[in-house]
Order: structure tokens, then C-alpha cells, then sequence
């Protein structure tokens, strides 16, 4: 039975710092001291490496000597055990239990991180060893429950061309292509088209570890003869499927283990060439890292400071892990060679300032509602479809969804409702993945399995970024053209040109959409600071009618300084993005035009370049529905937040369900289906719109209302039957399941209040037998229907469930302007049609 889940209170954490010291290497045995001293397992005191300092200076406190208190430290003598069971295995075996975990590494090069994290084959590591964990934990587990375990492994490299390019590999392919960072409100910072491999063991896993390893970029400079030139991050999915007496919850927890790249200077690596490039743009990535350290320290203390997350892939990359939801270790790793001296000492000083990071944890817990909501942002994907339709067809749980737009026929995304996504492994929610039409598409079995399919990314589904991909497409074609004819015409360098141009050209869209939301983020920020300026001048105000000078109006004087500052370092920030960032983002642009233009009018490949320009254009066009998108996911968290605040200040009150709905009654706030679901699920309140009034309606009803001006209602007509609402409330659109005995279909047509028009009873339709008035209404469906019957479903399978008894599902999907639903049960809802007219 569908029910709505209690949101999962967050707790908030502090980041675990450890700092392991290695022991002197062979060569430095000889030419260096060993400078640092572990005490109690916690302190660490580095010396001053500098003999010659003399009494006089030591007791004026001019030395260099530092001491420091961390939760675990470890010396020279400790191994990677050690660090694992004190610091580590509690926070892995969290895992199973659906809590995220991340451990990073940071350090100079040559310090240890690879060692800590890889280990060898006598010591092993900490990715090793947290992977033996988490199968051990799954093997000894007494309960019923389905475990999944998946890997990827990336890395994180700088490439250096024409421009300097950021970019990330799949570890686990052999030869994978430039991986794009993407956005997803619910999962974070993701990568797309990452490859996610399901594994038995963790035998099978620390094969697939050597094999990215051996891909991994390391080159041999002075300070190490293996240095890591790339960030590498392994990521492990547990995906427990619970069984319970409600309904099938699926716990997902993610283990982060990343082993960061050496930060080092030229000079002392004696590096040059490409070598000297990658520590300085190692470096750039290292130090947007220290930024967001640093801030996330300073936030703690002083209120809204920004993040500057957005400053490198790999600060995206680890944001979760950095202030989101995991339980996060960071293990600062140090030489204890005296010539490391400053090395050693901005580590120690950067894992200082980390102590302060907090990290707010929940469980992942994922029920029927979790795909639901995929399904809903599926469709909200594609509002902004400008022609062509979406069907969905909902069979015994299986969701399909998919879109028509000219003469192609493109299947959005498809999941098992309270299951694991087939395709899971190559798509992320909201990606739109093409599938080939040819053998069979789909079967009209309960299964609905499609016989082949080619899965292509395309984006969050707006018509540009389709125009995009279809540009996209002609790109790669014509690249593989004039790779044949460059062959012939023995032009050796221009398809290579050409490919470092197009990935140029996207990155730098890409940075531009990166720029524009770091801006909105800071302007989002400071809105929340004034809030709070506001707020401290009204408590000023009051407090100095009572007390000119008291100690509350000291405090209060004190944080409104404080909020003041972060105003302004928020406000120079934005500046700086916009001033730098943006300008050098345009120059860059520019330049890529002027490359493109002038290899136009030279006559190259002519046809190609205008494609070139025009996928340019198109991806500014993008930034704008990017920019959007962002604006409306954070307002989507943002309402979600207060819900939940609101949410457990209600519960704190310690209240009856009957008080409680007595008292939205007198509010006028309805509350949806409180009973018959599991202890941990909850009803939903809803202001019910003015136009309604403050009168609790006599019926269960169902209203939205949201902050934008667009403002839909549905009302639900079987009254009487015992429904459970399933909801997931969303800025735009909602989707809800009831579980009415009466066979329904609704037909509606948004007027300007109301859905005006309305249906009930046993009708399906497909394009072929779509009544009249219908077919009047809406002429452009006929026109779809040779795209419709084919891709869909064939109306023979629809019309052989018609025949069975009435369905016991009845679903409506709440849509925004100018759309229309028409929602289709049968059989044991076998199936269930929403076709949305765009
Ligand atoms: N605990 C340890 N015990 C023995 N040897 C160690 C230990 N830690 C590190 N080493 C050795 O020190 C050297 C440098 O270590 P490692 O490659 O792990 O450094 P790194 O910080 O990853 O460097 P880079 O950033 O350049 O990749 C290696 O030869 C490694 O075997």
C-alpha cells in the first residue's frame, strides 16, 4: 500500500580528522630528521626543523614548534589496521545501515595518501579494508533482506590543450571518454554516464581497484617516484531491500573513499614540462579544496558564509562529503622529514580548521514513493517539451515513460516502482535515454521488458537540450566523415583539432552554467543573511528600549557585525566570480568562436563548424533552462526543509492525531491520510488555496498551492472510498495514487480554477479510438497516434485487460498549464495510461 514517509530527522556530525604520519623513507633516513611527535593517540607535535635556533629565541616563542590535538593521531610506527579500527570501520559499517560515509585523504605528495588509502599487499588499506567490511557485515546479516553492492571509480585529472581542461575518466573503463558532472536535486553532484558495476565480493571489487589503478596518471617526480597526478574517488553503493509487513523498502548507503593528488611545489618536485602543468593545476583543484575547508570552518562559528563549491569538479564532486549527508573522515597524512617542514605545516593547520566542518546525516531510505518521485520528475523534466506528447504507462509497478516529438520516438526512463531501475547502472533519474524501436520495444506482458534498447544521454529532457543532442549527434557524424575523408585528403591534424574544439566549446558552456548558479548559490546566501540582518535589527531595537547597554545587546550587536561581514565577503565573491570567473569564461568563448569562424571562412569543413556554432548557441540557450532548473530545485528543498521543521515542531508538541487535525481544521489546512501506514510514514498538510476558503471541506480532498503563480487543483470524486494518498509534493506538479474500489479514468482540461471537465467510468483510448469531442479537442493526438500505438502499446493489449474486472487503482496526475491528463485504470491496475498533450 503507498503511504507517505516520515521525513528522517538529520543529526549533525562533525567530521572526523585523523592525521597519520608515515616513517622516514630509505633515502631520507639518511639526509633528514625526524621532526614529528605522537602523543596519546590525539596530539601531534611538530619541531621546529631549524637546530640551529638558540635558547633565547625558543623562549621567545620564536620557534617553529606546533603542537596540535585531532581525534586520532598516528605515528610512524602504526599501520593502516590501526587507523582503520580506531578511525574508520564504525563509520563504513554504517553503510549497510543506508548512511553515507567519505574518507579522504589530503597531504603533500609523497606523504602517504596512496599508501593509506591503497595500502600494500602486507598493509593493506583503507579501501581494501573497508571493502572486506562491508561483505563480511552483509554475510554475517541474520535478516531476510536483499543486499546490492556496486562500484565506480573516477578520476579526477587536468588536461592540459589549448585550454586547460578539467576532466574526468571512468576508472573502469578501458578507454573512457571525458565524463560531464551533473546536478540531480535529490542525489547531489553526479556523473554522468559513469559505469557502475554490481559486485558479489570484495575480491571482485579489489580487482576492478587494480585495474583503475594501473589507469590512474602517475609520474615519478623528486618528492615520490609514483606521485598521483589525478584525484581518484571509488565509490561503494549498498542497496538493501528490506521486507516488511507495509512495504518493500530499499536502504541505500554510499561509502566515498578518495585518494586526493599531491599538492607540491615545481621547485621541489624539480618537475617540468607537463609534469609542472599538473602540479600547478593539481594545485588549483587542492586549493579550491582548501577554500571550501577553510569557509565550512569559518561557517561554523560565524553563520552564512559561502561555500565556494563550485570552484573545481572535485570540490562538487566531494560537497556531500563535505557538509552534506555523510559521516566523513579526513586523513591528513604528513612525512616526518624535517625538509618537509611547511608541508607538514599547512596540513596539520588545514586539518585543524576541518575539525570545525559539520555534516547533517540521514538514512536513505527509498519506498515506492522514492521511484514515484522519479517518475514525477520525470515528467517534470519535460514540461518544457515545446511539441510531441509523453506517455506513461504504469504496469503492475513497472513505470515506462516516454516521449514523441517529430518522427522519433524517445523512452524517457523506466523503473520498478519500490524497485531498482533496470537501466539503473547507465542512466540517472531525468536522463532521457533513446530506445531503439526495432525488435519488439515493448512487450505487453506484466513485465514489460524491452527486447533492445540503446541508451543515449540527453540531458533533463527540454526541447533545446534535445535540439542539443541532435546537434550532438551530427557532430560525432560528421567527425567520423571527416575522419575517413581527412584519410584520404592525408589531413592528419583536423579531426583531432576538431575534437579538442567541440570539447572545448562544451566545457566552456558547461563552466558558463557553473558560473551562473556559484551566483545565484551567493545571492540565494546573502538573501538568507539579510533575513537574519532584519531579524537582529528588529531584536536590537527592541532590546535597547529596555537596556541600553546590556550583555544581550552586546551579543546581539556582535553577530549582526558578523552577519554584516559575510554580507560583504559573500558580496565580494560574487564580484570576483563575475569580474573573473564570467570574464574569463567569455574570453575563452571568444576565442573558440574566432578559431571556429576563421576555419569557416578558410573553408574548413564548413558545415560542421556552423553545427559547431550553432550547438554553442543552443548551449547558452541551455545556461538560461539550467539556471531555472537550479532556482527551482532549491526551491523545492527549501520548502522541503520547512516542511520537515514544521513537521517535527508539530510532533514536539506532543499532541493526538485528533488535536492535531482539530487544530489545521480551525487553520484550515487539510491532512491527508493519517492511518493505516507504518510508524515512520507521515500525512501531509496543505494551506488549501484562498479560493477555497478557511472551511475544512466535508471530503477528502486534495489541494496544492505553491509559490509560483501557477496553482492546480484536482478534486478527487470517490469521496467514500478508503484512499490512501500518495503524494510527493513538488514545486510544479504531483502525482497521486489512490486506492479506490471503483474503476475511474479522469479527463481533464485545466480552466483557469479548476479542472473544468471530468470522466468516470471504464474508457481507455488510445489515438485510435479517442471519442469524437476528444479528437475535436485535441487534433494535434491524432497526429501522434502512428508514433503512439507503435512505441507505446499495442491497444489489442490494452483492450484484452479492459475486458478483465475494473480496476482497484485509480491515479491522476496533477499538471501544470495548458496541459491535460487523461488517466486510464484496468485489470488489478494492470495498466495505467497518462497521456500529458504538450
Ligand atoms: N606507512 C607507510 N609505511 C611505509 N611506507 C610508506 C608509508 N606511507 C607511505 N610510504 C611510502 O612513501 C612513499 C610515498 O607514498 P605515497 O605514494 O602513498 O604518497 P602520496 O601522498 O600518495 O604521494 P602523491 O601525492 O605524490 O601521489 C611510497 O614509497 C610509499 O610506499
Amino acid at each position: 500500500m503507498p503511504s507517505i514517509r516520515a521525513p528522517d530527522s538529520k543529526q549533525t556530525a562533525t567530521l572526523s580528522v585523523v592525521v597519520k604520519c608515515r616513517p622516514l623513507t630509505e633515502r631520507e633516513r639518511h639526509r633528514s630528521r625526524d621532526i614529528v611527535q605522537v602523543s596519546d593517540d590525539k596530539e601531534v607535535m611538530l619541531l621546529d626543523p631549524d637546530l640551529t635556533k638558540d635558547y633565547l629565541e625558543r623562549v621567545q616563542n620564536r620557534t617553529k614548534e606546533r603542537k596540535y590535538c585531532f581525534d586520532y593521531a598516528f605515528g610512524s610506527d602504526s599501520i593502516n589496521g590501526d587507523v582503520y579500527k580506531k578511525a574508520v570501520s564504525s563509520k563504513v559499517a554504517g553503510v549497510i545501515q543506508g548512511l553515507n560515509a567519505t574518507v579522504f585523504a589530503y597531504g603533500s605528495t609523497g606523504s602517504g595518501k596512496t599508501y593509506t588509502m591503497v595500502g600494500s599487499k602486507g598493509d593493506p588499506g583503507l579501501m581494501v579494508l573497508s571493502l572486506h567490511t562491508i561483505f563480511d557485515l552483509i554475510k554475517k546479516d541474520t535478516s531476510s533482506d536483499d543486499f546490492e553492492v556496486t562500484c565506480s571509480y573516477i578520476e579526477v585529472y587536468n588536461e592540459v590543450g589549448n585550454f586547460i581542461l578539467v576532466v574526468i575518466y571512468d576508472l573502469l573503463e578501458k578507454s573512457s571518454a571525458h565524463l560531464e558532472l551533473r546536478e540531480d536535486p535529490e542525489q547531489g553532484i553526479v556523473v554522468a554516464g559513469l559505469r557502475c558495476i554490481k559486485v558479489n565480493s570484495a575480491d571482485k571489487i579489489l580487482e576492478l581497484l587494480n585495474s583503475g589503478n594501473s589507469r590512474r596518471k602517475t609520474e615519478s617526480t623528486e618528492a615520490n617516484a609514483t606521485s598521483s597526478r589525478s584525484h581518484a574517488v571509488l565509490e561503494i553503493i549498498v542497496k538493501r531491500k528490506q521486507r516488511n509487513k507495509y512495504r518493500n523498502q530499499v536502504i541505500r548507503g554510499k561509502l566515498a573513499l578518495v585518494d586526493l593528488a599531491g599538492s607540491e611545489r615545481a621547485s621541489e618536485t624539480n618537475s617540468g614540462g607537463q609534469k609542472l602543468r599538473d602540479g600547478a593545476n593539481i594545485n588549483r583543484s587542492l586549493l579550491a579544496l582548501a577554500n571550501c575547508i577553510n569557509a565550512l570552518g569559518k561557517q561554523q562559528k560565524k553563520g552564512l558564509a559561502y561555500v565556494p563549491y563550485r570552484n573545481s569538479k572535485l570540490t562538487r564532486i566531494l560537497k556531500d562529503g563535505l557538509s552534506g549527508n555523510s559521516r566523513t573522515v579526513m586523513i591528513a597524512t604528513v612525512s616526518p622529514a624535517d625538509n618537509q617542514y611547511h608541508h607538514t605545516v599547512n596540513t596539520l593547520k588545514y586539518a585543524d580548521r576541518a575539525k570545525e566542518i559539520k555534516t547533517h546525516i540521514q538514512k536513505n531510505i527509498g519506498t515506492v514513493d522514492t521511484h514515484v518521485e522519479d517518475y514525477q520528475r520525470m515528467i517534470d523534466n519535460l514540461q518544457g517539451l515545446r511539441h510531441g506528447y509523453v506517455g506513461i504507462i504504469v504496469s503492475r509497478g513497472f513505470v515506462v515513460v516516454s516521449v514523441g516529438f517529430g518522427d522519433a520516438a524517445v523512452l524517457v526512463g523506466s523503473f520498478m516502482m519500490g524497485e531498482s531501475r533496470p537501466w539503473e547502472q547507465s542512466t540517472t533519474v531525468g536522463d532521457v535515454v533513446l530506445v531503439e524501436r526495432s525488435s519488439g520495444g515493448l512487450a505487453s506482458d506484466s513485465t514489460l521488458q524491452f527486447s533492445t534498447f540503446a541508451c543515449e544521454r540527453l540531458g533533463f529532457g527540454y526541447w533545446d537540450k534535445i535540439e542539443v543532442y541532435r546537434l550532438k549527434k551530427e557532430l560525432s557524424e560528421k567527425e567520423t566523415q571527416l575522419t575517413v575523408k581527412s584519410a584520404e585528403k592525408t589531413v592528419e591534424d583536423e579531426p583531432s583539432w576538431l575534437n579538442v574544439i567541440s570539447r572545448e566549446t562544451s566545457e566552456n558552456v558547461h563552466e558558463r552554467i557553473n558560473i551562473q548558479k556559484a551566483l545565484f548559490e551567493l545571492e540565494e546566501t546573502n538573501l538568507r543573511n539579510r533575513i537574519e540582518l532584519q531579524h537582529l535589527d528588529d531584536a536590537i531595537a527592541k532590546e535597547q528600549a529596555v537596556e541600553k547597554d546590556g550583555a544581550v545587546l552586546q551579543v546581539l550587536r556582535s553577530r549582526r557585525q558578523i552577519i554584516l561581514d559575510n554580507i560583504r565577503d559573500n558580496d565580494e565573491a560574487g564580484a570576483n566570480y563575475r569580474k573573473v570567473e564570467v570574464e574569463a569564461n567569455e574570453k575563452h568563448r571568444c576565442q573558440l568562436q574566432d578559431m571556429i569562424e576563421e576555419a569557416i571562412s578558410n573553408n574548413t569543413n564548413k558545415t560542421y563548424l556552423r553545427i559547431l556554432s550553432q550547438y554553442r548557441l543552443l548551449g547558452m540557450a541551455n545556461t538560461e533552462l539550467q539556471f531555472e532548473m537550479a532556482m527551482r530545485d532549491q526551491i523545492i528543498h527549501n520548502q522541503r526543509e520547512a516542511q520537515r521543521n514544521l513537521w517535527n515542531l508539530i510532533m514536539g508538541l506532543g499532541l493526538d492525531q485528533k488535536q492535531i487535525m482539530e487544530l489545521a481544521a480551525m487553520q484550515g489546512i487539510t491532512i491527508e491520510d493519517w492511518t493505516a501506514t507504518p510508524s515512520n510514514s507521515i500525512s501531509h498538510i496543505k494551506p488549501i488555496p484562498t479560493s477555497v476558503g478557511n472551511k475544512l471541506p466535508s471530503c477528502p480532498s486534495i489541494e496544492h498551492s505553491y509559490s509560483t503563480s501557477r496553482v492546480f487543483q484536482h478534486q478527487e470524486k470517490h469521496w467514500n472510498s478508503p484512499h490512501t494518498v500518495c503524494r510527493e509534493e513538488h514545486h510544479s506538479s504531483y502525482f497521486l495514487m489512490s486506492h479506490s474500489h471503483s474503476p475511474t479514468a479522469y479527463l481533464g482540461m485545466r480552466s483557469s480554477e479548476h479542472w473544468v471537465s471530468e470522466r468516470s467510468g471504464p474508457c481507455f483510448y488510445t489515438p485510435e479510438n479517442l471519442p469524437q469531442d476528444l479528437r475535436h479537442s485535441y487534433p494535434e493526438m491524432r497526429g501522434q497516434s502512428k508514433v503512439w500505438s507503435e512505441n507505446c502499446i499495442s491497444p489489442s493489449s490494452f483492450q484484452e485487460d479492459l475486458d478483465q474486472p475494473k480496476p482497484d487503482f485509480g491515479a491522476a496526475i496533477r499538471l501544470p498549464d495548458g496541459l491535460w491528463t487523461e488517466s486510464l485504470g484496468s485489470a488489478s491496475w494492470r495498466y495505467h495510461l497518462v497521456v500529458l498533450k504538450l
